[in-house]
């Protein structure tokens, strides 16, 4: 039998809405159990902070460098998370520490999420794994997606038909990605393309909105399917997986003009294409796909996402199938933290791109 760890998993996405917090016991493999969560939402002040830390992040060539603002902002996420690890109020043998990400530049090798993991484990008394995407762009990786091995933990306890179909785990945060897993293979996986980041900023700037609710914006809208088209001819969309994105890849140019509705209906939509796009290239279309992130709560992608797909293929939030919607990425960090500290890879050729299965993480112990 495996050894069994509890383990507390941060993640604070590319959303930048806050900071999940998830406990779980695990033995890194197959068994996992969800034991308790909690949110921490960071405030409009701080959210302008993190903004700016992106903007001057912008400079970075190296990525210990800290330009700008970004070593107040460093310590300031660091005092953060330190809260919402005292705010679940549980002790653990480990801590799995994502970090903001400040800058992804996979084709230059490098990754910066700011977040101090050593003061994370000095304050909360526990042993702090951090810096999970480094070591495998090291190997030739993307150094994202990293929770596709989560993704294929979780199909373990899924029935037997639906298994064997194949199915999709789509996660739509402010960036979307996906993982297919089909029995007796590595997870295949790469990011989409936009999640939710495109139609947040459309309702911030149009109607000084933080993002629509329900998808009720985009649901009075009609989508444009030539600007969609424009969106897709960038060249992230011919590329074959595995691949990922940065927050700023993709821009608002597109539908700049356009009615709020009607902008709101055709990013929808847009979410809903890419998400659909990356499952082209595979061998087999799993007849399941599993839907988490905030994206899961916009009706209006998520019935784009089933008209794309088309009949074969049953789409649903991952509640349903009782995967936390909203906890699946705290909760992978924490199942990462514990495969890095027992030596297990945490991605794959087929995942990042890695030229083989690597572990990854920095281990800062706890005083
Ligand atoms: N009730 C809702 N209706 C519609 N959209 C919602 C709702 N709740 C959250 N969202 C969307 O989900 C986003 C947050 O999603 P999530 O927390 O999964 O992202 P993240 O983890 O920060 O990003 P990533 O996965 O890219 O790192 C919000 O910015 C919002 O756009
Ligand atoms: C560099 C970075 O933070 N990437 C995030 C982002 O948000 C979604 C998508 O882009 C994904 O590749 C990744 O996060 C998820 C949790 C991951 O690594 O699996």
């Amino acid at each position: 039998m495996q050894q069994i760890i509890r383990a507390i998993g941060l993640m604070s996405g590319t959303s930048m809405d806050g900071i999940d917090v998830a406990l779980i016991e695990t033995d890194g493999l197959a068994y996992v159990k969800p034991l308790n969560s909690a949110v921490l939402p960071y405030n409009e002040d701080f959210k302008k902070q993190i903004e700016q830390a992106l903007a001057d992040a912008q400079s970075v060539t190296n990525r210990q460098e800290r330009p700008g603002c970004l070593n107040e902002v460093e310590q300031a996420i660091t005092a953060w998370h330190i809260y919402a690890v005292a705010q679940l109020g549980e002790i653990a043998d480990v801590i799995g520490f994502h970090g903001q990400t400040v800058l992804h530049r996979p084709d230059e090798g490098y990754t910066i999420q700011l977040g101090d993991g050593a003061a994370l484990a000095r304050e909360s008394g526990m042993n702090v794994v951090f810096d999970m995407r480094a070591n495998d762009m090291v190997h030739g990786g993307q150094g994202a997606p990293l929770v596709p091995i989560y993704h294929q933990a979780l199909a373990a306890q899924l029935d037997e038909q639906t298994r064997k179909n194949g199915v999709g785990f789509i996660n739509i945060g402010g960036i979307s990605n996906a993982t297919f897993v089909f029995e007796g293979q590595d997870p295949i996986a790469l990011d989409c393309g936009p999640g939710n980041a495109l139609l947040d900023q459309w309702v911030q700037s149009e109607a000084n909105i933080a993002y629509d609710d329900g998808g009720l914006i985009a649901d009075k809208g009609v989508a444009h399917d030539d600007v969609i088209e424009r969106y897709v001819r960038l060249p992230f969309f011919d590329r074959e997986g595995p691949k990922s994105l940065d927050r700023g890849d993709f821009t608002l140019e597109h539908v700049q003009g356009m009615a709020l509705a009607d902008g709101a209906a055709t990013l929808a939509k847009l979410t809903a294409a890419a998400i659909a796009k990356s499952a082209t290239d595979l061998d087999q279309m799993p007849k399941t796909l599993i839907v988490s992130g905030g994206g899961a709560r916009n009706a209006c992608i998520m019935r784009y996402l089933s008209e794309i797909m088309g009949d074969a293929v049953n789409v649903a939030a991952s509640d349903t199938y009782g995967f936390s919607s909203d906890m699946m990425e705290a909760e992978a960090w924490a199942y990462l933290a514990v495969r890095s500290l027992k030596g297990l890879p945490l991605t794959f050729p087929s995942t990042t791109g890695c030229e083989k299965p690597v572990t990854g993480g920095v281990l800062a112990k706890a005083i």
